[in-house]
């Protein structure tokens, strides 16, 4: 369904210079910096595919979802994605596809929300039962009731995002690129956000390319990630795959009856020590956590076990330090 082979993109930037002189030099004469954005990027994904698009700040990801969308035109390289070239299709390709930027808004700033959908069904010519039907229901699970009759401008961020995610919505893309759609999101708000996407995607069989920080996201949704730093791809792959890797530290909280003696378990760091409970890091490489129960059961009576697993936030920040970026 989306194709990209060899994508190179770079941006041109004037140098600034401060002082008068140097400025009055750059009216004759400019100096640029080329910052090459993307280098040789190449990934496809099948439909009904949940992808995270995942990267420090400044990696290429809205780079790239530009380029799908049809907003960039890249330097060198192939990007097919329901069998058009984005920018050179636009206006047959911008049917299929919906797009939120979550940085920017797609909404008229003045007018209720309600009239910025029925402005983008007179511009994706969606027929009138069709859009009553999709509109009914993205009211109804994104819960915009209340909102719809408010001009945008009144909406709080997280009022907003969902508004745009409907947006988005109206004329039933096929795919949707999601730049950061739960940035500066409340805790509900977030999973409202997450559980819907989940739903468009099981439901509707969209196929969802999603860019965010927050790795609770990812973990939520998406089953490949794919890691791009400083505009090269680095990993792309299952994220189950990327926990074997990268997640093998798990941690074992133990509280027991008081005990005053060391307590020491090889494969195993203390992170943490009280009479009455131990934390321990433990590598499930070296040592399986019912072992280390085990000897701790041998050395204490234990009251309370509990193992959790390495968060994610964690292992991706071990795999940006991994591939340095
Ligand atoms: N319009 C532009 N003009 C010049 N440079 C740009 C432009 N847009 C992006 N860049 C540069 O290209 C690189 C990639 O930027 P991009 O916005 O794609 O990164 P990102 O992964 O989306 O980052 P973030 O997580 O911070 O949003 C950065 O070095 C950025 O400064």
């Amino acid at each position: 369904m989306i194709h990209l082979e060899g994508i190179s993109k770079s941006y041109k930037i004037a140098k600034r210079s401060s002082g008068l002189r140097q400025a009055a030099k750059a009216l004759f004469y400019r100096e640029h910096t080329t910052i090459n954005a993307l280098k040789d990027i190449s990934f496809s994904i099948k439909q009904g595919e949940i992808v995270g698009y995942i990267g420090p700040n400044g990696a290429g990801k809205s780079t790239t979802i530009k380029i799908m969308s049809g907003i960039l035109v890249p330097d060198t390289g192939k990007c097919t994605i329901m069998g058009y070239t984005p920018w050179k299709d636009r206006t047959q390709y911008v049917k299929n596809i919906g797009v939120v930027f979550g940085q920017r808004s797609q909404l008229w700033w003045d007018v209720p929300v309600i009239d910025s959908f029925e402005l983008l069904k007179d511009i994706y010519k969606v027929p009138q039962q069709e859009y009553k039907s999709t509109i009914d229901l993205l009211i109804e699970t994104l819960e915009l009731q209340e909102i719809v009759q408010s001009p945008v401008r009144q909406l709080s961020l997280g009022q907003r995002m969902r508004c745009e995610i409907a947006a988005s919505l109206i004329h039933n893309p096929k795919i949707i690129f999601l730049d950061e759609p739960t940035i500066g999101l409340d805790a509900v708000s977030k999973i409202a956000v997450r559980q819907f996407i989940k739903t468009i995607n099981k439901e509707k069989g969209v196929t969802v390319i999603l860019t965010t920080h927050d790795m609770n996201d990812i973990e939520a949704l998406a089953d490949r990630v794919i890691l791009i730093g400083k505009g090269t791809l680095l990993y792309d792959g299952n994220l189950e795959e990327l926990r074997k890797q990268f997640g093998t530290t798990k941690i074992i909280t133990a509280d027991y009856a008081k005990n005053t003696d060391p307590i020491q378990i090889p494969g195993t760091a203390a992170l943490s020590w009280t009479p009455e409970r131990i934390v321990l890091s433990i590598d499930t490489e070296r040592v399986k956590p019912s072992e280390v129960i085990t000897h701790l059961s041998n050395k204490v009576e234990l009251l309370d076990v509990t193992i959790e697993t390495k968060p994610i936030e964690d292992i991706i920040v071990q795999l940006y330090k991994e591939y340095q970026i």
